[in-house]
């Protein structure tokens, strides 16, 4: 897709031409009515069309040149453009992405099995419920989950990434996505989405911002702006009675020029434009949010909370050694062990049936279904096992095999734990075996924290994050891992009900929660945490009850996500600083000009000395409008973001920001007078 592409440059010649035309077309008051700021802006500019060409047709007593009527006339019309474009642009990264995948849906035939015979239909006809049959070198043609077989996907054309995938039934990684194609093996598929409601439709609303809202920070930044605009409305109605009562000829087109060189038109005028741009960013590292919303909370995130295995670990824990109970043949754990695993899928369960066969050979053992009964893997029992004849075999976490055994009226020899411990210690995973009420002996299951994590998480802490990892593991081997990875804090032999809990605990705390998950039983903590990253490669429960999609499904992708998050709270404060610095500046900057002409004592406020008032105001107002333009870049690209504690951000911000907000106004208003006499138009 294209979100792999290279970032095109701010300015492509594909976006900014159709951006050029929608800022012409959003002119409509209907739009400009959604920005109030703008609105006053678009407003004056039909006062001054007016006035011009009322002292064009009329030629009354006018109290100021028609050049200068015209002058800032036109200015205002390109203050309104100029807003168009900044929010055009933005909006046209997202609309050249929507097409891309707009091509890529292809039309397709589908195979549906109805009552067990296939039949041919179009893609667009499945509903909800319908069961597909596809094969290698097939498009999958909706979204959904396997319900039969394993195959390995092509999901290029979503997430950019060309390595293909494993999808199967059953597990974390069931599901799949309209679109893909299948490279291997047969697999049943049971449709999940209507027609216009699956992923890839979804995934073109979103990009395009045809499913963007104001966000309730925006809202209230908005209303902020407009209280600013009503009392800069009052301060420059009530400066005609006195310019009336100075003797100063003030025009009806300088008083709205002054009032659109007062509101807070730089950042009322780049305020969407930044939202857009932090949804994109967030696309171009693959990640999909639901709303802006979730980009926002995820800027302001407190904890994060994450998995251990797969997310801080590689995941693929390995079987690496059998420890036997005091009175049991190493061979028999294995062996115990190995037949617990027979129909265990996990990672955990493959490699103790193959570290069997390794040590002791054991190997050739044939399932039957009549005779075998496995009992599955749960997060709830934490134990999984085989029940054949007379046997009851089980594998699990030590506290849920200790409980599982003294239930049975067994007995847990004290060396179950001091082995425990010692795998523990490790950062290792003991897995405890026993065959009803008889303790066998300790699997001890190896996996290794990723690269790099340590970096990761150190960064977070410089950002003020606490970071909480959990885990369906015991104490010593998440202190351990925690150690290690170098997490703030731990919760070890966490259920789903526990995690929910935690999540819930710290909300009421007033802290904002994050969380990345996968599977059926992370749904109900996505949709609790304030930014909920589900992983592509998970159940569709998952990617519903979250409000981003991670395409790559990298569990420390939070890391930016939460960036981008911070960088477009900072983009926005920064702006926001700077634009009502440069307004009050402008007082400062014009009102001398208009006032010295009769208050000759306010001469040492002119530090300007502009060449007259009709220049001072159209200076300003030309100043203002460029602005907006110069700030394109800096509100889609975001301003840099350094990991450093919230109050340092800002006091850095504010002095950069607000400094540079009151100087540059003085510069920019003097060099555009300047060259305003030069070209001998004032
Ligand atoms: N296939 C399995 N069969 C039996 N027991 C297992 C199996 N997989 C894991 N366990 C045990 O159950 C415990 C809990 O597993 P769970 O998946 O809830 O958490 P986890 O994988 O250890 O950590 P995380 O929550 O970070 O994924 C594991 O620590 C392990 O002791
Ligand atoms: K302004
Ligand atoms: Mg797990």
């Amino acid at each position: 897709m294209a979100t792999h592409a290279k970032q095109p440059s701010l300015f492509d010649p594909s976006i900014l031409r159709p951006a050029l035309r929608d800022s012409l077309r959003k002119l409509d008051p209907r739009h400009v009515v959604k920005n109030p700021v703008m609105f006053v802006v678009e407003v004056g500019s039909v006062l001054t069309t007016l006035l011009w060409l009322r002292d064009r047709i009329f030629h009354p007593a006018a109290r100021a040149p028609g050049w200068f009527t015209l002058s800032v006339s036109l200015w205002l019309w390109f203050t309104v453009v100029f807003a168009n474009f900044a929010e055009a642009i933005a909006e046209g990264r997202g609309k050249a992405q929507a097409d891309t995948l707009r091509r890529m849906r292809k039309e397709t035939h589908a195979r549906r099995l109805v009552n067990g015979r296939e039949e041919l239909v179009e893609a667009s006809k499945l509903r909800k419920g319908d069961r597909v049959v596809v094969e290698a070198g097939q498009m999958i043609p909706g979204d959904g989950e396997i319900e039969e077989g394993v195959a390995s996907v092509d999901e290029s054309a979503i997430t950019g990434e060309s390595a293909p995938v494993i999808r199967e039934s059953g597990g974390d990684r069931s599901a799949v996505t309209g679109g893909t194609k299948v490279l291997s093996d047969r697999i049943v598929v049971r449709i999940t989405a209507d027609p216009g409601e699956s992923f890839l439709d979804r995934m073109i609303a979103l990009v395009e911002g045809a499913a963007r809202q104001k966000t309730p920070n925006e809202i209230a930044l908005h209303i902020l702006l407009v209280g600013l605009t009503i009392i800069f409305l009052f301060a420059c109605v009530t400066l005609v009675p006195l310019a009336v009562y100075s003797g100063i000829d003030l025009s009806a087109t300088a008083v709205v020029a002054l009032l659109v060189c007062l509101i807070p038109t730089t950042i009322g005028g780049l305020l969407s434009a930044i939202g857009i741009a932090g949804m994109d960013r967030l696309l171009r590292k693959n990640v999909l949010a639901m709303s802006g919303r979730a980009v926002e909370a995820a800027g302001d995130v407190d904890t994060l909370l994450l998995d251990k295995t797969g997310t801080i670990t590689l995941g693929n824990r390995m079987a690496t050694e059998f420890l036997p109970a005091p009175d049991v043949r190493a061979e028999d754990l294995a062996d115990a062990a190995q037949l617990a695993s027979l129909a265990d899928e996990t990672p955990e369960g493959r490699s103790i049936v193959v570290l069997a066969k390794e040590k002791y050979g054991l190997r050739g053992r044939t399932v039957d279904h009549g005779e075998h009964v496995f009992i599955p893997f749960s997060a709830q029992t934490r134990m999984s096992g085989c029940d054949i004849g007379e046997r009851a075999v089980r594998k699990g976490a030590v506290d849920a095999i200790v409980k599982h055994v003294q239930a049975l009226g067994g007995r847990v020899p004290e060396e179950l734990h001091q082995v425990s411990h010692r795998i523990g210690d490790t950062g290792g995973t003991p897995l405890a075996v026993c065959d009803g009420p008889r303790v066998l002996g300790v699997v001890h299951l190896k996996d290794v924290v990723k690269g790099g994590i340590q970096e990761r998480f150190a960064r977070f802490r410089a950002m003020g994050i606490r970071t909480v990892m959990i885990t369906g593991d015991n104490p010593r081997t998440a202190a351990a891992i925690a150690r290690e990875a170098g997490v703030d804090d731990f919760l070890a032999e966490a259920t789903p009900e526990t995690k929910m809990r935690l999540i819930k605990e710290e909300q009421a705390k007033g802290k904002l929660v994050a969380m990345t998950g996968d599977g059926t039983n992370d749904a109900p903590a996505l949709a609790q945490a304030d930014v909920g990253v589900a992983m592509n490669t998970g159940t569709q429960a998952a990617k519903e009850a979250g409000n981003m999609v991670d395409l790559d499904s990298n569990p420390t992708k939070l890391l930016e996500v939460v960036e981008v998050g911070k960088q477009l709270l900072m983009t926005r404060g920064t702006l926001t600083t700077f634009s009502i610095a440069n307004d009050v500046a402008k007082y400062f900057a014009i009102l001398p000009a208009l006032f010295v002409v009769v208050y000759p004592e306010m001469a040492p406020l002119n530090v300007m000395h502009l060449a007259s008032p009709f220049s001072a105001i159209l200076s300003a107002v030309i100043f203002n409008a460029i602005i907006i333009i110069l700030l394109i870049p800096l509100s889609l690209r975001g301003v840099r973001y350094r990991p450093l504690g919230a109050a340092a951000v800002l006091r850095r911000s504010l002095l950069v920001y607000g400094v540079g907000g009151v100087i540059a106004p003085f510069a920019g208003i003097k060099l555009i007078d300047l060259g305003l006499a030069a070209v001998g138009l004032v």
